[in-house]
């Protein structure tokens, strides 16, 4: 599956932390993030992860693009309610493009703990048969 993972400054601290937690399930499937995001995690957990632009300079943009063209599975956004976003267009768009695209996203670390959980147990293989269906 790809999972895309991203997090707002005051929420970096806990997706590292969630990352390091379930770094067995992770790194079973092929990561993506937005620029520093990503940096910070496969720096706490040597995961590989491919790395868009940073949040605000229009990585959660390309996030939408690839869900837009079915080459996302899944997003994980530790998203920061409390502070306001200079790109929150972009974000809106983001999550926008996952409910036109039925893509599982959770946007706080209660969810992403069932989101997890619920890739390894299997519940996402749904989404296989999909991307099969489009070849
Ligand atoms: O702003 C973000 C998501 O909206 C995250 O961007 P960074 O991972 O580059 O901090």
């Amino acid at each position: 599956m790809k999972i895309a993972l991203v997090a707002h400054d005051k929420k970096k601290e806990a997706i590292i932390q969630f990352s390091i937690s379930y770094a067995p399930i992770l790194k079973k499937h092929e990561l993506f993030a937005t620029g520093t995001t990503g940096k910070k995690i496969n720096e706490a957990t040597g995961l590989p992860i491919t790395r868009f632009l940073s949040g605000p300079l229009g990585g959660d943009q390309q996030i939408g693009a690839k869900i837009a063209t079915n080459e996302m599975d899944m997003v994980i956004f530790f998203r920061d309610p409390l502070t306001s976003q200079p790109h929150e267009p972009d974000i809106s768009a983001l999550m926008r493009l996952c409910d036109v695209h039925q893509i599982p996203l959770v946007t706080n670390l209660a969810g992403a703990e069932v989101m997890i959980r619920a890739l390894e147990a299997g519940f996402f293989d749904w989404r296989n048969l999909l991307k099969n269906e489009d070849n």
